[in-house]
């Protein structure tokens, strides 16, 4: 459950108030999630035909300090055309407001609902709207004047396998897989390999299917920024491909799926031959990408934590079948 903060009624009402929404009629808890708090607030609307949004929490993974760039980037690409909620601005102009005061100030956004459904199992033909998307997100992000680097690429990979150190067998117990093997193999070659100079943009970076909403075959929503950063649009495409193209365990690989992806992407902005040659080299780090950070909350996740802990090893063998020289020729 994915409400950490408490907000009564009153408190909600008077926040509101602050918004030129119309009065608030009811406000639910979502239960998806796992950073941030998020209800599902409808209130009468400005013209009182009833209108509705997320109110999200911020809790500690997200910087108020980012917020800036997280929601000015919304706006852009809202503002752009693509299918990302809109931030909505308090009376004041202001794009976030804190809730509380002192140390324990938790910022807060008001944000556009947008319709549709996430999916667990996607088609050919809804991975084509999702490559699609992308590709339309990164050609829009391109003149959003914001930058953000990203801590959770190659930089970020040492300190990351250093905190688990130590614990590999408690994910991958009798070493069975050779995750510790794997990590130290990995994040070694990034250090030496890892391909510069790739064309960029402000890129998603956690396109996974939780944060696509979709009414159909159609994207309606792109949501979850709060990974977004300046990097290659290909990297992004990577993790997108890592993300969509094998069951949840990593355990099938959907050719169809990614076919289709990729020529989705490829039908609104072509890849370059250089991101070609390198899509293979950013699908393993972008596997590896999410091999640490699950290993790292899988290690920090106390026992009888609300959440549950995501499967460090379900990358691992997209990491594993990126690095099989018999898919070489998977993004050729
Ligand atoms: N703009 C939106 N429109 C509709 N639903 C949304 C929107 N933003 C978030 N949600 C819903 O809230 C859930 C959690 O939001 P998300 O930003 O993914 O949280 P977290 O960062 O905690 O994972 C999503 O799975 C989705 O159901
Ligand atoms: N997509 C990541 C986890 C990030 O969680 P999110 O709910 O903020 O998207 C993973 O699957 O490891």
């Amino acid at each position: 459950m994915a409400v950490y903060t408490h907000i009564g009624a009153e408190e909600m009402a008077a926040l509101l108030a602050e918004y030129d929404v119309g009065g608030l009629v009811s406000a639910k808890g979502i239960a998806e999630g796992v950073e941030n708090s998020n209800w599902l607030v409808d209130t009468a609307g400005r013209d009182g035909a009833g209108a509705r949004f997320i109110l999200t929490v911020y809790e500690k993974r997200v910087k108020p300090a980012d917020l800036p760039f997280f929601l000015g980037l919304l706006d852009h690409l809202a503002a752009a055309g693509c299918p990302v909620p809109r931030t909505i601005h308090d009376r004041q102009g202001a794009a976030f407001r804190m809730l509380g005061i002192g140390p324990d100030a938790k910022a807060l956004a008001l944000i556009e609902f947008l319709p549709g459904v996430s999916l667990d199992q996607p088609t050919p033909a809804q991975a084509r709207s999702v490559g699609a998307a992308l590709a339309g997100m990164h050609i829009a992000a391109r003149s959003f004047a914001g930058e953000r680097a990203n801590t959770l690429g190659p930089i970020g990979w040492p300190p990351l396998a250093a905190a688990c150190a130590g614990h590999w067998d408690e994910i991958d117990p009798g070493n069975a897989f050779g995750l510790g093997r794997l990590v130290e193999r990995e994040v070694a070659a990034a250090e030496t390999d890892w391909p510069a100079n790739l064309p960029s943009s402000v890129i998603h970076a956690d396109l996974f299917p939780d944060n696509v909403l979709m009414v159909d075959d159609r994207v309606s929503g792109l949501i979850d920024f709060y990974f977004a950063c300046t990097d290659a649009m290909a990297y992004d495409l990577a993790v997108t491909h890592a993300a969509w193209c094998f069951d949840k365990a990593g355990e099938h690989f959907s050719p169809a799926v990614s076919q289709a992806l990729l020529a989705g992407y490829e039908a609104v902005r072509p890849i370059e031959p250089a991101e070609r040659a390198a899509m293979t080299r950013l699908a393993r780090g972008a596997a590896l990408r999410f091999v640490l950070t699950r290993a790292f909350d899988w290690v920090n996740t106390p026992p009888g934590a609300m959440v549950t802990r995501k499967d460090p090893l379900a990358f691992a063998r997209r990491l594993e079948f990126y690095a099989d020289p018999a898919n070489a020729d998977l993004f050729a």
